[in-house]
């Protein structure tokens, strides 16, 4: 196993660049998740790592070992890595034994060996006791951990997953999730994971290419692409909150305590700054509008929505500005609240 380097990768398709100098170094091990809006780029990006697809430009490497240039190719069955897709791509004539055990077939393995990792790669993911069914007799969730079986056999040292959850309803996804940590704990491949939904690659991946329109934006830990998005399309993208114009200060900043208020109040005309505020650093209070206010910064409540656990409340400020806050009850709409802000982070231009 060895790192995987994309070093300025490109594929143009009838001129459109559709990934554009993709460069990345993905260390042995990880767990990385490729997100993006649909049409980014993130499925012709795992299909040049799989080998299905040709470079443009650039070039792909795992360790010292180039898999691919502009010019050469090293074909898919040389690159010793798995890929498991969105439609589980399984056999209909073949049972799960005869599926998992399918990429041996060209590899010249002992009987004993052979049947040896099926069942592995069958325990692994908990699908032992299926081995002689057919897939149309498994569920969605069954046939897709089949699949992660099938890339198990051949110990691929890079995992590519293209969408994987896609077909899966909400309960069974949460499942899935849990089935793919284990089995990466216990593999320790590097896995690739395809994906438009961003609290997937949160929960999974330790770290996340963000592409937008073929360019990688950001490439960080699911904590610093929360916290520190780097403009104000991967804020908006990751997570919810609110992007609000303030006092100017300088980019990159996370902003906390009690000045963070004092960027936002309502005389402060030359507001210049953009700012991501998340709902839960917004405190609400509720006041009485016809009273004087001591307040510095208030707000109307124009909606909220029930989730359950807490209510998120839709909020305007009198210069016009919309932002969102979390509050464990809920409030009257057309309500006046008072606003105290804990963190902001200060957005690039
Ligand atoms: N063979 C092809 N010929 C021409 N254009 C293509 C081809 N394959 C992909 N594209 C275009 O490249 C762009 C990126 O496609 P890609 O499938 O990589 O995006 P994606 O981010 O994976 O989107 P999705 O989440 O919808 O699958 C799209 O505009 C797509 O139409």
């Amino acid at each position: 196993m060895a790192e995987l380097i994309l070093n300025q990768v490109s594929k143009v398709f009838e001129q459109n660049h559709v990934v554009d100098q993709i460069s990345l170094n993905i260390p042995q091990g990880s767990f990385v998740a490729l997100l993006g809006p649909s049409g980014c780029g993130k499925t012709t990006t795992l299909r040049m790592l799989a080998g299905f697809e040709t470079l443009s430009e650039g070039e792909l490497r795992l360790g010292h070992q180039t898999l691919a240039t502009a010019k050469t190719q090293l074909p898919p069955e040389d690159r010793n890595m798995g890929m498991v897709f969105q439609s589980y791509a399984l056999w209909p004539h073949m049972t799960v034994a005869e599926n998992v055990g399918y990429p041996l077939k060209h590899r010249r393995i002992p009987s004993g060996t052979y049947q040896k990792k099926i069942k592995d790669a069958l325990e692994t993911v908990e699908m032992m006791p299926y081995a002689q069914r057919y897939p149309q007799d498994l569920s969605g969730g069954q046939r897709q951990r089949v699949a992660l079986a099938r890339c198990l056999v051949t110990d691929p040292d890079v995992v590519l997953l293209d969408e994987p959850l896609a077909n899966l309803d909400r309960h069974l996804r949460a499942s899935m999730e849990e089935s793919f940590r284990a089995f990466h704990q216990r593999t320790g491949a590097t896995m690739i994971y395809v994906t438009h939904d961003q609290a997937e690659a949160m929960s999974l991946a330790n770290q996340i290419a963000v592409m937008e329109k073929g360019r990688l934006v950001q490439w960080s830990s699911p904590e610093a692409l929360y916290h520190q998005p780097k403009t104000q399309w991967v804020a908006e993208f990751i997570g919810q909150g609110s992007i609000l114009m303030g006092q100017k200060v300088p980019e990159n900043q996370t902003l906390m305590g009690e000045g963070v208020n004092a960027l936002f109040h309502p005389t402060n005309e030359r507001a210049q700054s953009a700012f991501l505020v998340r709902p839960q650093h917004v405190q609400i209070e509720l006041i009485n509008a016809s009273l004087p206010q001591s307040a510095a910064l208030t707000a109307r409540v124009t909606s909220q929505v029930y989730r359950g656990e807490r209510y998120e409340i839709h909020l305007e400020m009198p210069n016009q500005q919309r932002l969102q806050a979390f509050h464990s009850v809920a409030v009257p709409i057309g309500a006046t609240v008072s606003l105290n802000l804990t963190q902001a982070w200060s957005l690039a231009a």
